[in-house]
């Protein structure tokens, strides 16, 4: 369970996110959804610990990232490709990260063989196409067999079996009873993998319901998001009129 209170992220005079409460609860896939620059990735962060909020609070499993005892162990996050050093193998990393964080090593081999991965686990990750390093970005998350898991536009790179693969790990996570959120832009992609939706706009929260109930009325669920997002380009163009 993921819940954020209030989060509230300026740099400078942007205001990123504005009052931002909602719930990711377990056992389904919660798709976060926004427009450009609508503030998905610093909310991202801020679950993470690795932005600090100016106001409000957000816990895993009711507590803060920073108060987590094994963070490895209780969330995984997909948030950037290629956060690994380029000259290491994807073994050698995901080595590293298991030994900094308390993890059994034979899940290096276990997670590489899911991401499909194992054939290339001895190669310099910096050789690795987009789609192979979003694959290794997810082997990290899913590292420490966390019950919480992040990802930050997963699908980015990834060929159209890659996508398929994507949808199908999201939806298996989440049956085995995990908490996944999970960005994207690709709105087709995302009406056929979460069930609940927390859509954004401007940093501010414009609907946090199921994707059936968003499209209940017949309409699509793309159809459903312009009408959402507009209102809040409304908002911001009063905002800052
Ligand atoms: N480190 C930063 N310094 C200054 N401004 C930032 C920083 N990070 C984000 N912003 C600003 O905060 C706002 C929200 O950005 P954010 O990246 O969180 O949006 P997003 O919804 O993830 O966008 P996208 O869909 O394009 O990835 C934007 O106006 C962005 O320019």
């Amino acid at each position: 369970m993921i819940e954020a209170r209030g989060l509230t992220k300026r740099y400078g005079g942007t205001v990123a996110v504005e009052d931002l409460s909602f719930g990711v609860r377990p056992g389904s896939v919660t798709g976060f959804l926004g427009p450009n620059g609508s503030g998905k990735s610093t909310t991202m962060r801020m679950i993470m610990g690795l932005d600090r909020p100016d106001a409000g609070h957000v816990t895993i499993g009711g507590r803060p990232y920073s108060g987590l005892s094994w963070p490895l162990r209780e969330v995984g996050a997909l948030l950037e490709a290629r956060t690994f050093h380029p000259g290491r193998s994807a073994r050698s990393h995901l080595a590293a990260l298991a030994a900094g964080g308390g993890i059994d090593p034979a899940r290096v081999d276990a997670v590489l063989e899911a991401v499909g991965l194992a054939s290339v686990a001895g190669k310099r990750a910096g050789t690795f196409s987009l789609g192979m390093a979003q694959r290794l970005g997810i082997a990290a998350a899913l590292l420490g067999d966390p019950p919480v898991l992040l990802f930050d536009e997963p699908v980015n790179g990834l060929d159209p079996e890659g996508v398929r693969w994507i949808r199908e790990l999201m939806r298996s996570l989440a049956a085995e009873g995990r908490t996944v959120l999970l960005s994207s832009h690709l709105i087709s992609e995302m009406a056929l993998t979460a069930d609940h939706l927390v859509v954004i706009g401007s940093g501010r929260l414009l609907a946090d319901t199921s994707v059936a109930e968003l499209t209940a009325s017949g309409r699509s669920l793309e159809e459903a998001f312009f009408a959402l997002t507009e209102a809040s380009a409304t908002y911001t163009a009063e905002r800052n009129r």
